[in-house]
């Protein structure tokens, strides 16, 4: 069943610096999907992602939200010493009045969703001092907190080890499986694609992408093309499991 769009992506083209960035970008994010955006460092993936957010108005084309968004930026440190419940609150943000204390019912959200990213014990916690993994899992909860309809992940696991990505990408599957999240998120590891995304976007060059199911595009040829590496598919385990290997000598 195809789902109502969420999100709609027109035929978006950036220009920064006087040189063009993206150029005819389209393409439909459905209500329930999670689409991971795959491409080479610099193609666009945090530029195309801003302008989904709204942080970045394109050039050319638009970009329509029929959701609230909830952004967690790329491994984010906070410049003040906020204790980690300070930083959850920050996402209630948009439902207080400009100079509104948060009520206890904004505490009451913020802890709930301290409790289901399974950080509550971190609460008192300067955000600064947690591990890498233990800040996405907050700034997850952030994006939670603004009672968000799609979250926005700009690469949720650069920079974390195994354990802390399949934390990350094990808490997506579970906030888009049980609470119907619509997701958005970049990565440099397609095997996130594939334990999460119902589709992908491989972003080519600036006008060149390929958007669709994971099943139709996230194939070991498309992935070869994509990075300019022989890239192979390989098998594992029962029940057809596979994942995406490159050959880095040949
Ligand atoms: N403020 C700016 N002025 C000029 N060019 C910029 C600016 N910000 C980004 N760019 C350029 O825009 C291009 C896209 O950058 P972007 O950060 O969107 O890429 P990316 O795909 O997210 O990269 P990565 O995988 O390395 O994070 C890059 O070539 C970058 O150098």
């Amino acid at each position: 069943m195809i789902e109502a769009p969420i999100l709609a992506v027109r035929d978006v083209g950036v220009s920064l610096g006087g040189r063009t960035i993206l150029e005819g970008y389209s393409l439909d994010v459905g209500k329930g999907e999670v689409l991971a955006m795959l491409g080479a460092n610099g193609v666009g993936k945090t530029t195309l992602l801003n302008c989904m957010v709204g942080l970045r108005h394109p050039e050319r084309g638009s970009v329509t939200r029929m959701g609230r968004i909830g952004y967690v930026p790329q491994l984010f440190q906070s410049t003040f010493a906020f204790s980690v419940l300070d930083i959850v609150l920050m996402g209630r943000a948009r439902h207080l009045g400009l100079f509104t204390a948060p009520r206890k019912a904004d505490y009451e959200v913020a802890e709930r969703y301290l409790e289901l990213m399974q950080v509550a014990h971190l609460r008192d916690r300067p955000f600064n001092a947690l591990s890498g993994g233990q800040r996405q899992l907050v700034m997850i909860a952030q994006a939670l907190a603004s009672e968000c309809e799609i979250m926005i992940l700009d690469e949720p696991c650069s920079a974390l080890d195994y354990k802390n990505q399949a934390i990350v990408i094990a808490t997506l599957r579970r906030l888009n499986r049980e609470m119907g999240l619509t997701i958005v998120f970049s990565t440099h590891a397609p095997q996130h694609g594939l334990e999460v995304a119902s589709h992908v976007l491989l972003m080519n060059d600036r006008q060149r992408y390929r958007h669709g199911s994971v099943a139709e595009v996230l194939t070991a040829d498309n992935l070869t093309n994509l990075y300019d590496v022989a890239i192979g598919r390989a098998e594992f385990g029962m029940g057809g499991r596979f994942t995406f290997a490159p050959t880095y000598v040949q």
